[in-house]
């Protein structure tokens, strides 16, 4: 008999990526990608375009998964239809509608303790209740609200609208510790209630695709990528994608009233604390464009400086930021002289700023009982030579860089061949190989100037 395939697919926010993977150990046999359009809103189609470009490959899968960006908003009438295009986990126009719900729904602690988190803009029900302030007949036609991935996995032929623990962990309305939706909370962001996809468990399988593939039920794009990489206690990964993330594995759940941790749920029946931020890998993009290089050249550049970049500090929420939460926030590049102002230093500056803002991020995770033993680094911008050389001496660990390759899917994947299997625990695929990196310097002096930026300029 020909051996088993499965595929996993990572819609995330910028492309859709898929690989074909040997059920048995993860071995890549082929992988596709296509890319989405750019923005903080997409309409769904877009998405299924997308992943209609790799249906042959699909089609040679005997299970896929999906895993796709968290938290976004799909909205969807009595009879199935997309009600308007999806607000995005980056769409920070919710951000009053998230203070007010905080505010009128006992305060921050009570969020933590009933969602496992606080909510901000990026959380799906303060988009409901974005909508409902300003599309009052978008609303009123909602009969229903999903996620990236679950909109994707019933269109590949789930038998019914269905969800994951980690993918619902991130909707504001549903308890990680309580396993249970709060149709309280989504009727009080929405004014109406609304259905919403039962949540599969672990390792389900959920439905079969028009081609007689099982469908695991698939998960959030963190979610899966904490599956792909086989997670061991006291690993924490920090993911350089569009969004930044630093998350890790732990068997209780997670309740940090200051919002900086959200303590959402994993894919395989345990939690994943994990901090975000809206401004990752396209900080490195814009430095290169500020400085007219190219992603290699910025890093080439960024090594021919010196640490510290001769006194320049970026402050890199260029998009408004998430953790901290400052969504009407902008970049500020800080410190330049005539003496400094070079192409080396600004590359070299965007590439500590990115580590400082994730260095920030692991230093939440461990406020929160986390204690980082080894980084794993992984995402589009660990493909930086720069970031991998000085990522240790400013997340103040060794970092671990697995082989570049899309872990999402790979994680999605793995998720398909648990649903094939039927077996209580996903198959043990061995773990990647990687690159150590280690460093004899600290950066206490560069991430000293910029928590000092960061603190001076709470309202830029
Ligand atoms: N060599 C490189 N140097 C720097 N950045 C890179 C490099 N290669 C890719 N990137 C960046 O990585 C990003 C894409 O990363 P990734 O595929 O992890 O993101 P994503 O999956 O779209 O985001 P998310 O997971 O947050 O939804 C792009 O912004 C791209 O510019
Ligand atoms: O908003 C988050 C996590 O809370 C992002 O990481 C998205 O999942 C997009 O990748």
């Amino acid at each position: 008999m020909a051996e088993s395939l499965v595929a996993g697919v990572d819609s995330s926010t910028q492309s859709t990526k898929v690989v074909l993977c040997r059920a048995a150990d993860g071995t890549v046999v082929a992988e596709a990608s296509a890319p989405h359009p750019d923005g903080t809103e997409c309409h769904p189609d877009h998405w299924w375009s997308a992943l209609s470009h790799a249906r042959e490959l699909l089609e040679r899968a005997d299970a896929v998964a999906v895993a796709a960006q968290q938290h976004g908003m799909v909205a969807l009438d009595g009879t199935g239809e997309v009600v308007r295009p999806a607000l995005l986990w980056n769409d920070t126009r919710s951000a009053p509608q998230a203070r007010a719900l905080v505010e009128e729904l006992g305060g921050a602690k009570a969020w933590a303790e009933r969602t496992g988190s606080v909510p901000v803009a990026s959380f799906t029900v303060t988009k409901l209740r974005w909508m409902a302030e300003n599309e009052p007949a978008n609303a009123r036609r909602t009969e229903r609200v999903m996620l990236p991935h679950d909109w994707l996995t019933l269109r590949l032929g789930a038998s019914e609208p269905v969800t994951d623990r980690g993918d619902a962990s991130g909707t504001g309305y549903w308890s990680p510790a309580a396993g249970a939706y709060l149709p309280d909370l989504l009727r009080a962001a929405l004014g109406r209630d609304a259905a919403t996809p039962r949540v599969a468990a672990p390792g389900e399988k959920v439905g079969e695709t028009s081609w007689g593939a099982a469908l695991g039920a698939g998960t959030g794009d963190n979610m899966g990528a904490a599956l792909g990489l086989g997670l061991r206690p006291g690993d924490v990964v920090v993911s350089i994608g569009t969004s930044g993330t630093a998350f890790a594995v732990a068997d209780e759940p997670a309740a940090d009233a200051s919002g900086l941790v959200a303590g959402f749920a994993d894919a395989t029946g345990r939690f994943l604390p994990l901090v975000a931020t809206l401004n990752a890998a396209r900080i490195l993009s814009a430095a290169a464009a500020m400085t007219g290089a190219t992603l290699a050249e910025l890093s080439a550049l960024a090594l021919a400086a010196e640490p510290g970049a001769g006194g320049v500090t970026l402050l890199p929420y260029l998009d408004g930021e998430r953790t901290p939460d400052r969504p009407d926030a902008s970049g500020v590049l800080a410190g330049l002289t005539t003496a400094n102002a070079t192409r080396e230093n600004v590359a070299r500056a965007a590439v500590e700023a990115l580590l400082c803002s994730l260095a920030d991020a692991v230093d939440h995770l461990a406020a929160q009982g986390v204690r980082p033993r080894r980084t794993l680094l992984i995402g589009g911008g660990a493909r930086s030579e720069a970031v991998r050389a000085l990522a240790p001496a400013i997340l103040g660990t060794p970092v671990t860089v697995p082989e570049p390759a899309e872990y999402v899917a790979l994680g999605a994947a793995r998720q398909a061949a648990w649903a094939l299997a039927g077996t209580p625990e996903p198959p043990a695929w061995p773990a990647p190989p990687a690159t150590e990196h280690t460093s004899d310097r600290t950066a206490a002096d560069v991430r000293a100037r910029y928590a000092a930026l960061r603190d001076a300029a709470p309202e830029i």
